[in-house]
């Protein structure tokens, strides 16, 4: 089924770029979800990717010319011709062996039993593997299909080859334009009705121009989710699409919507939490600005509505506006960036219910608060303050304008085109508020914004002619010790010189501008850093509180893409190391432990090729000898410079295949997806990040208890101290594990814990770099595309058994539906009974040691029987209760009746007799009555006569 919206929507924008492809008819443009037996046509391994030929850019094209009238003119025409009769030419040699089913011979549009042409896969052999494009171009052009040949700009256009002759071919494209192409730039392109499949693995032809162009076909619907095997492709649209909110949440739960959506990977995160009892992981990755937050927070939408109840996940939700506000900035790539990774833990309780969140945090940029590139913002927060904070507190906390304060200044950015910064503080206090943030702890934290703007305008003075310097004793100054709590000569002391201990002696030196500058700044991000974590750990207070816990959660991480700019530092170092991290963690799973678990159970299966990284992951652990290692090792050197260590790396690591060292300070990575070059300007600052003890000590003194806390934290962070002692600055820094080691433990800690849960993946594709909407760059989604191997994983997922079932587990779940009885059998005899019952083909499983491997879509099949047989069951039983239910209840009613009626009986008896017994009384009452009155009457009479008698 298919989301309403799309059916509605036309197809736009076709005509741009790729848009060649011919258009459907509509009845045919929503033929997404092909049966499963269709799916197969073609073989499961002939997908080659050829990279090499097709992306040259060279094609060797030869323009021809075509006559406006019309009239192609002799030869053309001629092919022409003769092409469209060759197609009609019996079946040749296809480089699918084993496929008796070619292009030609599917149902073309307009066909109308679709189903009718299924064919069964056909089973892999190790033969198939290894198909390069040649084969597939060769086959492509002795069948005359249409193929994409790609333009000098480097976008891809559907031709129709009109004719072949050695390796040279004509096609003509759709503008009417005809070429004379090398036949091996071809690639085939999928028939139309092929068009927009929702799965990429339901592709015939899974070639790069295919897959950009059926994501493009989508993505103009407003279709932006497609599934690519196990992996979900979501494609930012930059606009509002209608795929959300309750209706949709409502249809994914019962299934009524099948297509590929963030709920529906959601949904089975929760189904398998249940029904495994395995903590789930939803791994959100993509570019800056690809739409990975907003992914997120999509997916937390959906557990907290079918986990809600309890109120907990109104609070984890209101997360959302607070990490964004404190952790988000405006960057050139993206309005709302999120400039630190976020994994967010969401623990269910044993009646599915969501008991509460765990919110981890990893590198925020500190280096934002303090500079920031022309056209970006500091974080979101600063710029909300100043614009939504009211009178009384704009008074309390002396806040200015966001132009008067250098921080924000810098970048003459202050506002973001469509957010109003004010409403935005609004929702941030009233979020602060659900997550049990005081109202004074909100000041304070307010107060501690307020000084780090006010720090940034600390100006300098010289006081002698060596260079040093004093802070200007002036608003910004005053101001800054008064929302910090201190004494203004302490923090001018603080900013201005340096304690240090030179044998026994303690001695003050004097700092210079630039010194002081550093000192100012390194106090700045320090404490907006530390306010960040103070921030996330109140949020994990709250929400870990009335938490009942059954150990199964749900972990969504949103964490930085993969970087790559002109200029990159250490944070595109660190950033990069994560996600060649997470990248091993995609391939493990999705690869490595895939064939292994195939080896292990002795299935015949065919080895895809995948690029591992394990050899840029080791270039950055390797020790003593990796980048990490010496990047700390420099970083304890009293001389060490961004020079020396740069040269260290040349030295000790040129050999290495994927570092490559550059002039003066800068060497090269080569990362998964794609060539690093990184500048050492900064590294070994930026990896020791200290805070010298005299600024601790200054936070330690003051009144105000947030910066008290900050100070206490940052002295009992432990660890082995990587930099402290020996460095040049002297004194006991404050920070003793360096940055790099430091964030490497927390992603090997990351690490272990995706690894104890099932993941699930979602690749944002970014489609555009203007954040518009209707914009589709083939080159940057490609780019993309390989970056994440989504090409990789559908080859490996169609070619392999995605599903997979213990014997016992299998035999457990299946064996009530054998017509046969079969208690006595042993597991796998039960399974093989069950295959063969419901005619499985046998291309379509393979049976291993322990397990049971299907392909995509078996499983659905059986499942889909179990609920049909568990339904029928229930409502067999239903009935057969409801009729026990209805003679109980007559049976009981009949009794009822009886006894009603003695009842009823016995109480009128008991009433007639009483009516009786008056009836009686009233008659002898009645009896004397008339008797007393006929006697008087008598008696009268009697006396009467008796007078007249007696004559007198
Ligand atoms: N599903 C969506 N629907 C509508 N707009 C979206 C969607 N996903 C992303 N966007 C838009 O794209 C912008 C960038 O998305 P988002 O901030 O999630 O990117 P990101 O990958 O997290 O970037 P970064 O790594 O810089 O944090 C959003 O602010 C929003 O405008």
């Amino acid at each position: 089924m298919h989301l309403p919206k799309a059916q509605t929507s036309g197809l736009r924008n076709t005509e741009e770029k790729m848009s060649q492809k011919t258009v459907v008819p509509p009845s045919h443009r929503f033929t997404k979800s092909l049966p499963v037996d269709f799916r197969f046509m073609g073989s499961p391994t002939s997908d080659p990717i050829g990279y090499a030929d097709v992306n040259s850019g060279n094609n060797g094209v030869t323009s021809l010319s075509v006559p406006e009238n019309g009239d192609s003119g002799g030869k053309v025409v001629e092919k022409i011709e003769n092409g469209v009769a060759d197609s009609d030419q019996a079946n040749e040699d296809s480089p699918y062996i084993g496929n008796a089913i070619l292009v030609e011979d599917r149902p073309s549009v307009g066909d109308e039993d679709v189903d009718s042409a299924a064919t069964p896969l056909p089973s892999v052999s190790k033969s198939n593997i290894g198909c390069r494009w040649s084969d597939i171009t060769s086959y492509a052009t002795k069948k005359k299909v249409q193929s994409w040949f790609q333009l000098p700009s480097g976008n891809w256009e559907l031709g129709r080859i009109m004719s072949t002759s050695g390796i040279e071919s004509i096609i003509s494209l759709p503008d009417g334009k005809i070429l004379k192409v090398n036949s091996d730039s071809l690639i085939p392109a999928n028939p139309d009705i092929l068009d927009g499949v929702d799965d990429l693995m339901q592709l015939s032809f899974l070639n790069e121009p295919s897959v950009l162009f059926n994501l493009q076909y989508r993505y103009n619907q407003d279709m932006i989710y497609t599934k690519a095997g196990p992996v979900l492709v979501a494609i930012n649209p930059f606009k509002k699409v209608s795929l959300y909110g309750n209706y949709y949440i409502e249809a994914y739960k019962n299934k009524s919507i099948e297509s590929p959506h963030v709920y529906a990977i959601a949904d089975t995160a929760i189904r398998e939490m249940t029904r495994d009892e395995v903590n789930q992981s939803i791994i959100i990755s993509g570019e800056s600005g690809a739409g990975k937050t907003e992914t997120a927070k999509i997916a937390m939408q959906y557990l907290a509505a079918l986990g809600g109840g309890s109120g907990i996940e109104d609070e984890i939700l209101k997360t959302n506006p607070i990490l964004e506000a404190f952790g988000n900035a405006k960057t050139l790539r993206n309005d709302n960036s999120s400039r630190f990774g976020k994994l967010i833990e969401i623990h269910f309780s044993e009646t599915g219910k969501i008991s509460g969140a765990k919110i981890q945090t990893f590198l925020l940029e500190k280096s934002r608060v303090v500079q920031c590139a022309e056209g970006e913002r500091s974080y979101h927060i600063f710029y909300q303050l100043c614009a939504g904070a009211p009178r009384a507190l704009r008074e309390k906390l002396n806040l200015k304008d966001v132009d008067d304060y250098k921080y924000l200044k810098q970048s003459n950015c202050y506002s973001i085109a469509g957010v109003d910064d004010a409403e935005q503080f609004r929702i941030v206090k009233e979020a602060l508020d659900v997550v049990h943030v005081s109202k004074e702890d909100q000041e304070s934290v307010f107060a501690m914004l307020a000084a780090v703007l006010c720090l940034g305008n600390v100006s300098f003075a010289m006081i002698d002619n060596e260079n040093h310097v004093e802070a200007v004793a002036d608003e910004s100054l005053i101001n800054v010790a008064k929302l910090i709590g201190c004494d203004t000569a302490d923090l001018n002391l603080a900013l201005s010189t340096r304690k240090m201990r030179v044998g026994n002696d303690n001695i003050v030196q004097k700092l210079t501008l630039s010194q002081a500058v550093d000192t100012r700044d390194a106090l700045a991000k320090s404490i907006y850093a530390c306010l960040f974590e103070w921030l996330v750990e109140q949020i994990n207070k709250s929400l870990a509180v009335g938490k009942w816990r059954t150990g199964r959660s749900i972990s969504i991480l949103d964490i930085y893409g993969f970087e790559s700019f002109d200029r990159n530092s250490f944070e595109q170092f660190c950033i990069n190391y994560a996600n060649e991290r997470l990248q091993q963690h995609f391939n493990r799973h999705l690869f490595k432990l895939e064939q292994e678990e195939y080896i292990q159970d002795g299935i015949d299966w065919a080895k895809v090729d995948f690029d591992d990284n394990q050899d840029c992951l080791t270039l950055f652990e390797k020790k003593p000898l990796g980048l990490l290692s010496l990047l700390d090792e420099e970083s304890t050197f009293p001389n060490g410079t961004d020079f020396t260590f740069a040269n260290k790396l040349k030295q000790h690591l040129n050999s290495n295949s994927c570092f490559r060292g550059e002039r003066e300070k800068a060497f090269t990575v080569s990362h998964f997806a794609g060539e690093v070059t990184y500048d050492t300007t900064g590294f070994l600052e930026k990896n020791r990040d200290l805070l010298h003890l005299d600024s601790i000590q200054l936070l330690s003194s003051c009144s105000c208890h947030l910066p008290q806390t900050f100070a206490s934290n940052m002295l009992n962070q432990s660890g082995k101290p990587v930099v402290g002692p020996l460095h040049k600055a002297g004194g006991a820094d404050s920070q003793k594990l360096s940055v790099a080691t430091k964030f490497k433990s927390q992603l090997f800690q990351l690490m272990q814990r995706l690894e104890s849960t099932t993941p699930h993946f979602i690749r944002c594709i970014k489609p555009n770099n203007f954040q518009s909407p209707g914009s589709y760059e083939q080159g940057l989604v490609l780019q993309q595309l390989r970056c994440c191997g989504v090409l990789e994983v559908v080859r490996i997922s169609r070619s392999g058994f995605p599903t997979r079932m213990s014997h016992q587990k299998f035999a457990k779940r299946y064996g009530f539906l054998l017509l046969e009885n079969v208690a006595s059998q042993d597991p796998l005899s039960v399974s093989v009974a069950i295959l063969h019952q419901f005619n499985i083909l046998p291309e379509m499983y393979q049976v291993g040691y322990t397990k049971l491997f299907f392909r995509t879509g078996q499983i659905g099949a059986l499942e889909d029987t179990r609920n049909h047989t568990l339904h029928g069951i229930l409502r067999v039983q239903s009935c057969f209760r409801g009729h026990q239910a209805r003679s109980h209840f007559k049976e009981l009613q009949r009794g009822t009746a009886t006894l009603q009626s003695f009842v009823r009986g016995q109480k009128t008896r008991k009433e007639f007799a009483v009516l009786l017994q008056r009836h009686r009384a009233a008659v002898v009452i009645q009896k004397q009555i008339k008797g007393r009155n006929a006697r008087k009457t008598f008696k009268n009479i009697n006396n009467a006569s008796l007078v007249i008698q007696s004559g007198k």
